[in-house]
């Protein structure tokens, strides 16, 4: 596992924290909403797949929202959100496993965690669709993911690189993100997943991740290849410059392709 190379301070301290934290008692057994149904359900309405965030804070937001992440959830499907993804880490994002619960009670859609799963202990927290392992932190990739699936988990491997793609490919990942965010300056370039995604097979689910704020961008994340979009910030709005409308702005994402004005 990657700890001390060219990682930000931040993302060193997210690690830390997540190393120390434990994990169930139990090892969980999911059933899960299948998420390839979801984008096929939203490709028929032509909505662009868009899994939407409830982030809280993070490392680089400009505030901090303490809605509730069942109301906020409920509001990115009424805008069209294809699946939702939910920051269970706490102390840098702001994230619970019980406003992992309470959302995916209050929706029925794919229901993705979002976190910096280490170890086989950390799955068994609280009962996802889809769990998310960086294919960075992560030692034994190809066990971690068999573990997950052992417990009926879907599972995205997020990838930044080439490198880090055929590490994903080789430990059989069939849902791969490409997230644009460098976790050494923290900075967001929609080059990176272009540059990945020729890459990928196209058995893969490929999933564009972070940095995606307007329509415009959904649309060259979609044309680079993106079967769906991860979108936390803009949705979130944290500085509040859309009245913090979660609707509207997944909305705005989701009809990128059919409301081009
Ligand atoms: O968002 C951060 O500040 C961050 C900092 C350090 C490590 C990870 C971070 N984000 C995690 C994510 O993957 C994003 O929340 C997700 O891709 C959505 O990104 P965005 O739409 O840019 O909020």
């Amino acid at each position: 596992m990657e700890t001390t190379g060219d990682l930000a301070a931040s993302v060193r301290s997210i690690l830390e924290s997540a190393g120390e934290r434990g994990g169930a008692d139990a090892v969980l057994d999911v059933d899960p909403r299948s998420v390839e149904r979801a984008l096929e359900r939203a490709e028929a309405d032509g909505r662009v797949p868009i899994i939407a965030e409830v982030k809280p804070t993070s490392p680089t937001s400009d505030g901090v929202r303490n809605d509730d992440p069942a109301t906020l959830a409920q509001e990115m499907v009424a805008g069209g959100a294809t699946a939702i993804s939910v920051l269970t880490e706490p102390t840098h994002f702001g994230g619970s496993a019980d406003a992992l619960r309470d959302v995916r009670a209050a929706v029925d859609v794919p229901v993705l965690r979002k976190d910096f799963v280490l170890e086989e202990a950390h799955l068994d927290l609280v009962e996802a669709d889809l769990v998310l392992l960086i294919a960075r932190f992560v030692d034994d990739l190809a066990g971690l993911l068999a573990a997950a699936r052992d417990r009926g988990f879907q599972v995205l491997v997020e990838v930044h690189d080439r490198a880090e793609l055929e590490t994903a490919l080789e430990a059989g990942a069939e849902v791969i993100g490409v997230n644009n965010r460098d976790l050494a300056r923290l900075e967001v370039d929609l080059e990176t997943f272009e540059s990945v995604a020729p890459h990928v097979p196209d058995d893969v689910t490929l999933i564009a991740e972070s940095g995606i704020s307007t329509p415009a961008d959904v649309r060259r994340m979609r044309e680079a290849g993106a079967d769906a979009l991860l979108v936390g910030s803009a949705i979130m709005d944290h500085a509040g410059e859309t009245d913090g409308d979660v609707r509207a702005n997944t909305r705005r994402l989701t009809t990128a392709e059919t409301d081009t004005t």
